[in-house]
């Protein structure tokens, strides 16, 4: 039937993965890892700073959004790193971009537990999220050839 699928409203689309950003913010060949503060489940865990894309808003505003919100930093963002990772039984997928301070904006902690810059020997000494690993492998490369040594 032709109506059986019209659903409006952007219906047709709910089975598209909801997109979390995360921003790999580098400078002097380190990227800044974030602890988790919650829920307890992942409390501890290492990921990148970001978080759910709100409807109607590009990627890269919310990078910029979550950045301010978490770190209180200014960011350009720059290029994909790694692949979409697959989370949440496919409902979700992981994005990571490349990002850069501005002004000589410092990172605060305001929602993490911990921040650290880490180096591409260092990557591997934090437990990230299970979902990142591909993200940070993809990473190296990039930490290793940064030009803001
Ligand atoms: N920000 C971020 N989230 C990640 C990473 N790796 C990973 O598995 N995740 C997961 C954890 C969460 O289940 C989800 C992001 O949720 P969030 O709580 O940070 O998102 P949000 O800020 O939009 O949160 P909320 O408004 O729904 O509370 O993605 C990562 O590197 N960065």
């Amino acid at each position: 039937m032709r109506t059986e699928r019209v659903s409006g409203n952007g219906q047709a689309d709910r089975r598209e993965p909801k997109v979390v950003v995360g921003a790999a913010i580098i400078a002097n060949g380190r990227v800044l890892a974030c602890a988790r503060a919650a829920p307890p489940e992942v409390a501890g865990r290492w990921e990148f700073p970001g978080g759910k894309v709100e409807p109607g808003e590009s990627e890269t505003a919310a990078l910029i959004r979550e950045c301010a919100e978490e770190l209180a930093v200014r960011v350009e963002i720059g290029q994909r790193v790694g692949r979409d990772v697959r989370m949440a039984h496919g409902r979700s997928v992981l994005r990571v971009y490349t990002a850069r301070l501005l002004h000589g904006d410092q990172p605060k902690p305001l929602e993490h537990s911990e921040l650290r810059w880490l180096s591409a020997a260092e990557l591997d000494t934090v437990s990230w999220l299970p979902a990142d690993a591909p993200i940070v492998a993809a990473l190296r490369p990039l930490l290793l050839s940064d030009r803001s040594h």
